[in-house]
């Protein structure tokens, strides 16, 4: 164990992060109204270049008119290898005023992309004199982005939180798949004449939770495109809690209460973290390190695994 102690993540709950074109207004006030804990008003992939003014438009008009409620409100900003994103940052941050709170920063390849949008947000703050600092999400979706993302999650403390992007993901590894994220077909294993499907997407998930906890940044789970199949999404964002992701995206509302479900601890996991908490307590009270839970061990490392989700449970119930 090093003698570092490993950072906390923001405090805040990110269970779903609900996203909707800038071009399309009309969402607004439903997205706002949303049980969404963040917000994602998007000025890249989901607008088409020649709608991305009136996006940026938009999306100034909402931040300031639209009432968020308690909700984390981001803006996801055009590539830097666009001619679109400098824009994007200084007419958002110059003219939304105050409500924002954090700039989603897409396909970031190594920490120098975040340094160059940390220095353009520092000035702008600077020269507004903004009284709160703006908070980044970064979204890993690049081969280049998992090489380098140890190094992008130690990038800025304006980093809070880290997405997978598992299309531009799944392009830029040259995957044979047009899916994002979820089962893909050909990815199984073959015993005895039958299929046993794994998940294509878990090595990058791991490497992104790892890099995350390391340097106190949330890690969460990103799109899954197929919004008709409900339990598919039930099933991913159920592997990506059991990874320690806090939350993952929505891409229609009816994904919004589902991801809410999975990545709020239930009353019986609590209960059970609770009574873990407690068996130690009583064990320590006899000198003890280790007890007997309900038929298997517990020691100190449970009381670490224990306290991770009465924490997570008492963070969301405020
Ligand atoms: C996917 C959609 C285009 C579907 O829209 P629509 O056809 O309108 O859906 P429905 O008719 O089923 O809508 C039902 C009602 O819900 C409202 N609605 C729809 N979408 C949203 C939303 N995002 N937030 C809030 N409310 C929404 C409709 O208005 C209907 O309301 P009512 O008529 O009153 O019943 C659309 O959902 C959509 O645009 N989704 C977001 C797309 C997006 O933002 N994509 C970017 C993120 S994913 C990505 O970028 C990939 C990633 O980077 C990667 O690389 O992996
Ligand atoms: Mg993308």
């Amino acid at each position: 164990m090093s003698f570092r102690i490993q950072p906390q993540a923001p405090a805040r709950p990110n269970r779903c992060q609900l996203f909707g074109p800038g071009s399309r207004p009309a969402i607004f006030e439903k997205m706002a109204a949303s049980a969404a804990d963040v917000i994602n008003l998007d000025l890249e992939d989901s607008v088409a270049p020649d709608d991305k003014a009136e996006a940026r438009k938009n999306i100034i008009q909402a931040i300031g008119d639209i009432d968020w409620g308690q909700k984390y409100l981001s803006v996801r900003i055009n590539g830097l290898d666009t001619p679109f994103w400098y824009r994007d940052v200084v007419d958002v941050l110059e003219q939304a005023g105050d409500r924002i709170d954090q700039i989603m920063i897409p396909k970031v390849g190594n920490a120098s992309d975040i340094y160059a949008v940390d220095a353009l947000v520092t000035a702008v703050e600077t020269a507004k004199r903004r009284a709160k600092p703006i908070s980044f999400e970064v979204i890993i979706e690049s081969a280049a982005g998992i090489a380098h993302v140890e190094e992008i999650a130690a990038s800025s403390p304006r980093l809070q939180a880290m997405s997978l992007g598992a299309a531009d993901f799944a392009a830029s590894m040259g995957m044979q798949t047009t899916g994002i994220g979820g089962t893909q077909e050909n990815y199984y294993m073959l015993q005895d004449g039958v299929k046993h499907w794994s998940d294509p997407w878990h090595w990058a998930q791991t490497a992104i939770v790892a890099a995350c906890r390391t340097h106190g940044v949330l890690p969460v789970d990103g799109p899954f495109g197929d919004f008709s199949d409900d339990e598919g999404y039930r099933a991913q964002a159920r592997r990506s809690a059991t990874l320690g992701m806090v939350g993952k995206w929505a891409i229609h509302p009816k994904q919004v209460a589902i991801a809410n479900e999975v990545f709020t601890p239930s009353d019986e996991q609590v209960a059970e973290a609770r009574e873990i908490l407690d068996a130690m307590e009583k064990a320590k009270a006899n000198g003890e390190g280790a007890t007997v839970y309900k038929g298997r061990l517990v020691d100190i490392a449970s009381i670490k695994q224990a306290e991770v989700i009465v924490r997570q449970s008492e963070m969301i119930s405020g």
